[in-house]
């Protein structure tokens, strides 16, 4: 894959995580059945919840030190349906311990959060217990359909991100199940929050009967409530990793 053509904050992170990888071995494991635990927790008639257990970032920097699996639990308390992980160490303080201390811990579905670029990595978001990983068609682009396939294979389900028209054709080409869509520009780091509403009733429009996912830049209940009936989930993660009061903020934010 040619990583170079990717701009901006994105591009340097996800050529460090090729660096990481390179040189990974995949050995194609027997298939496993799909649990879909993760969609699952998405698909009820309510807005779903998936908070994310997030402690620093580009845009942000510092946001908070977090036991992860102390987050995770008080996330779960506020109401939160799914959990998401970071796993990139550098930009996003995540670590694969993180994601096994919080799947080790509790029963809910966790998505590891990270910058896939390799199919090893998929490999290893299953053995730390994770119930879904992240697939990114701007890092991914027409390969994206490849690695949804060992996705499934290993038994995961993907949140297939987007963040604009073509990227959502990519994603609905490839038969992603549950396409999440990012409010923000991850080259440039600027935050639309018309964007998630936008794409979704674009992806409903062309017949996508999956799960949609609203993404990045939610800090308050009134800016949830455009996405009600109309996304089946927000993910949440600097607001409310940063907030000091993680149950509280979690139900707030939800509106309880
Ligand atoms: O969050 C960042 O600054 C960032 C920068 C570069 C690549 C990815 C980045 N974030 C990934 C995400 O999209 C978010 O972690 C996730 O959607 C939650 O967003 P938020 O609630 O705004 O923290």
């Amino acid at each position: 894959m040619d990583f170079d053509r990717i701009p901006g904050v994105l591009g340097e992170i996800v050529r460090a995580r090729w660096n990481d990888y390179r040189d990974a071995v995949f050995e194609r494991p027997q298939a496993t059945g799909a649990a879909r635990r993760f969609e699952a927790a998405l698909s009820g008639p309510e807005l779903a919840l998936i908070a994310e257990v997030k402690g620093a970032s580009p845009s942000q920097g510092f946001i908070a030190d977090l036991d992860p699996l102390e987050a995770a639990r008080a996330y779960l308390r506020g109401g939160a349906a799914a959990i998401s992980v970071l796993t990139e160490p550098r930009r996003f303080a995540g670590s694969p311990m993180a994601l096994k201390r919080v799947t080790s811990g509790i029963e809910a579905p966790a998505l590891r959060k990270d910058f896939v670029v390799h199919p090893a990595m998929l490999l290893e978001a299953r053995e730390w217990g994770a119930s879904a990983a992240l697939l990114m068609v701007s890092v991914l682009g027409e390969r994206t359909a490849e690695f949804l396939e060992v996705a499934h294979h290993l038994g995961l389900d993907a949140l297939v991100e987007v963040h604009d028209a073509d990227e959502l054709e990519i994603a609905l080409a490839a038969g992603a199940r549950i396409i999440g869509v990012n409010n923000r520009d991850l080259t440039t780091l600027e935050i639309h929050l018309d964007n998630a509403p936008r794409l979704i009733r674009a992806a409903r429009e062309r017949g996508f009967e999956g799960v949609l996912v609203a993404e990045s830049g939610y800090s308050r209940p009134e800016q949830l409530a455009p996405l009600r009936g109309l996304a089946d989930a927000v993910l949440v993660g600097s607001s409310l990793a940063g907030s000091g009061d993680l149950e509280a903020a979690t139900r707030t934010l939800l509106g309880g």
